[in-house]
């Protein structure tokens, strides 16, 4: 899928790989996209297929966590005593609104000039189903639960806000806000550790995971995991295929690791290979080892493969195999 299958064969997502991530227990992708593509015409995009892909899997909730580790406080675009202990789990809708809402194209209009346009739009029932499981993420953490979006604005956002305070009698043992978007990216930097659980839209939710990345020291820690009702989970890196640094072996595969362990968890119920994989990442970074985007001075700086390696080198020693005890 992506862009190596658009070249080969037209389309970002051929019917063939979509029938093979259908029948799959789960599936683990790594990110699309490159400069090859930007001016493609249209919708002819490899993302086009990441869309078609989490669309044909019905996966409508998206879990990104972002926790700041204690060995990468260090590493955090905030202050030490803002950043430590920030721990964070964004629930982003991933199948509806402005990303798939119609209508949308390109249009000339009565000046003659050309238009795009696209469609935010969520209907009750998909704003109920991520809101249930966000409501349901946050009694399994903290319970509490801010609910981001524009609903000052937009009318998607009204009925976003309607329906998620409806929802929440039926979970009266979670604490409920809400807040605006605008400032919920503003109070994301200045004090993190008011938030716990963040349920938002598909928009929203790309944008806030991004800057939530930053606080945990880097994009390329961040994992996440995309469910639907039934069938296959799909479990993916939040960053995208980083083609400024490509071929360079700079990437910190660590993001796509635990995305990896996410698989494990969610995807195909061995928590206690999850938790190795987990473990043996801490472990690694306990170690000392760093790519460029978390390097600190003090610890040893170390490439894509390389950090690969340690990673693996540690899943087998015995500090992972006790994570499962
Ligand atoms: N899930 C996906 O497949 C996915 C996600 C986001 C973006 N994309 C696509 O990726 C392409 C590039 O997009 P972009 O540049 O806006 O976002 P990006 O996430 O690829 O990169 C943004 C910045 O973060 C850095 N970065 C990203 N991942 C990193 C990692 N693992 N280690 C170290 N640094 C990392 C990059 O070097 C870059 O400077 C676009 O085509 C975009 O559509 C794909
Ligand atoms: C590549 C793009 C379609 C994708 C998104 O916007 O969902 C990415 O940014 C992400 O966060 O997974
Ligand atoms: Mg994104």
């Amino acid at each position: 899928m992506g862009g190596s299958a658009l070249d080969a064969t037209g389309v970002p997502l051929p019917d063939e790989t979509l029938a093979a991530a259908r029948d799959s227990e789960a599936v683990l992708l790594g990110a699309i996209g490159g400069y090859k593509w930007d001016n493609n015409e249209k919708h002819l995009k490899p993302e086009t297929g990441l869309l078609q892909l989490r669309a044909g899997l019905r996966v409508f909730a998206n879990l990104r966590p972002a926790a700041v580790l204690p060995q990468l406080v260090d590493a955090s675009t905030l202050k030490k005593e803002v950043a430590e202990g920030v721990d964070i789990m964004v629930v982003r809708e991933l199948t509806g609104g402005i990303y798939f809402g119609k209508p949308r194209g390109f249009e000339t209009n009565d000046n003659g000039e050309e238009t795009g346009f696209n469609t935010e739009v969520y209907s009750a029932s998909e704003i109920d189903r991520i809101a249930r499981v966000a409501f349901e993420v946050a009694r399994k953490r903290r319970g509490k639960l801010c609910s981001v979006d524009k609903a000052n604005v937009l009318e998607a956002s009204m009925l976003w806000r309607r329906r998620v305070t409806a929802l929440s009698s039926e979970f009266p043992d979670i604490e409920l806000s809400h807040m605006y978007v605008d400032n919920a990216s503003m109070q994301l930097v200045r004090n993190p550790k008011q938030f716990d659980t963040i349920v938002t839209n598909n928009i929203f939710g790309d944008i806030l995971s991004d800057e939530a990345s930053m606080i945990t020291g880097s994009i390329g820690m961040l994992p996440s995991a995309s469910v639907g009702e039934s069938g296959p989970g799909l479990f993916e890196p939040i960053h995208g295929s980083a083609p400024d640094i490509a071929g360079q072996d700079k990437a910190n595969p660590l993001a796509t690791i635990l995305s990896a362990a996410m698989l494990l968890r969610y995807g195909l119920g061995e928590e206690n290979a999850a938790k190795r994989i987990e473990a043996a990442v801490t472990e690694t970074l306990n170690q000392g080892f760093r790519t460029g985007d978390i390097y600190s001075p003090g610890t040893t700086l170390v490439g894509c493969k390389r950090m690969g390696e340690e990673v693996l080198k540690t899943v087998e020693s015995e500090k992972a195999v006790a994570a499962i005890n």
